[in-house]
């Protein structure tokens, strides 16, 4: 593919899925640095999956997934299943697997805008509160690039559009790449640079305008505001241009549930 030159990472003729079954397929992409791309898609379209084949967590069933010499990733999961009978301060969460001094943590904790949780245990946090605590986790090895799971799921508007102002701000201070995955689009799209709109394959890509206006996103996610609801009712009516004829996308249309 072109561009890929300088890419952090990418994907080239990437399929891959779980036992055998293909979730996903034909895709390609490169993410560059400084850039902040988000992935959006339906419940099922292989979101996660895509991040999983990224992170080398499952192994390409075809295709290759290529990632950038000694490349640093910080990663932020889509929820953290906290035991609450476990006792877990914040700072000791943080300091593992690597020690990490006071300093650091504090450092750490205010940058995220949580300043003084250090103390607190890990299951009495807010949603948006460990929401920040795994992202100042995730910043603490200084990554290239950042990839984040749903990191607004739980959060109510205001807390998401502070959590991604949070995120451009990062991106602006470290030139950390960001990738992240989410299906709430109207506060996304505005920071995103790129968008890819996934459903199986890529249904098309491109800058938050040029996707926005692309038809495949139109009948996957809405023409109005209700853009967010449309997704759940999504009834796979759009129009394939000829790099993805409607047959190869029926055929990977997810379940759903
Ligand atoms: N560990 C797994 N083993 C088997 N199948 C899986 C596994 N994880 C996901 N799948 C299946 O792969 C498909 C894509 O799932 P994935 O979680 O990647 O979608 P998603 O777009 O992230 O969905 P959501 O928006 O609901 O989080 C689904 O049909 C799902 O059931």
């Amino acid at each position: 593919m072109s561009g890929e030159a300088g890419a952090l990472i990418v994907a080239e003729n990437l399929r891959a899925g779980y036992g055998g079954r293909v979730v996903l397929d034909d895709i390609n992409l490169a993410i560059r640095p400084g850039e902040i791309v988000t992935i959006v898609g339906p419940n099922g379209s292989g979101k996660s999956t895509l991040l999983r084949a990224l992170l080398g967590v499952i192994r390409p069933i075809s295709g290759r997934v290529r990632l950038a010499p000694g490349l640093r990733i910080g990663y932020v999961p889509q929820r953290l299943a906290v035991d609450a009978t476990l006792p877990m301060t914040v700072a000791r969460f943080l300091s593992l697997p690597v020690r990490r001094s006071r300093a650091e943590t504090a450092a750490a904790l205010a940058r995220v805008g949580v300043a003084g949780l250090e103390g607190r245990q890990l299951a009495s946090l807010s949603g948006g509160q460990l929401q920040r605590v795994l992202l100042a986790r995730a910043l603490m090895s200084h990554p290239q690039i950042l990839i984040l799971d749903e990191p607004t799921q739980g959060l109510d508007q205001p807390g998401e559009a502070a959590f991604y102002r949070l995120i451009e701000e990062i991106r602006a201070e470290t030139g950390a790449a960001v990738l992240l995955v989410s299906h709430d689009l109207h506060v996304v799209m505005s920071a995103s640079d790129r968008v890819i709109c996934l459903n199986g394959h890529i249904c098309c890509e491109g800058t938050p305008q040029v996707v926005s206006e692309a038809p495949e996103y139109r009948a996957l996610f809405g023409l109005g505001t209700g853009g967010a609801l449309a997704l759940y009712r999504h009834e796979h009516a759009h129009h394939h241009g000829p790099a993805h004829p409607a047959a190869a996308c029926e055929a990977e249309e997810p379940d759903h549930a």
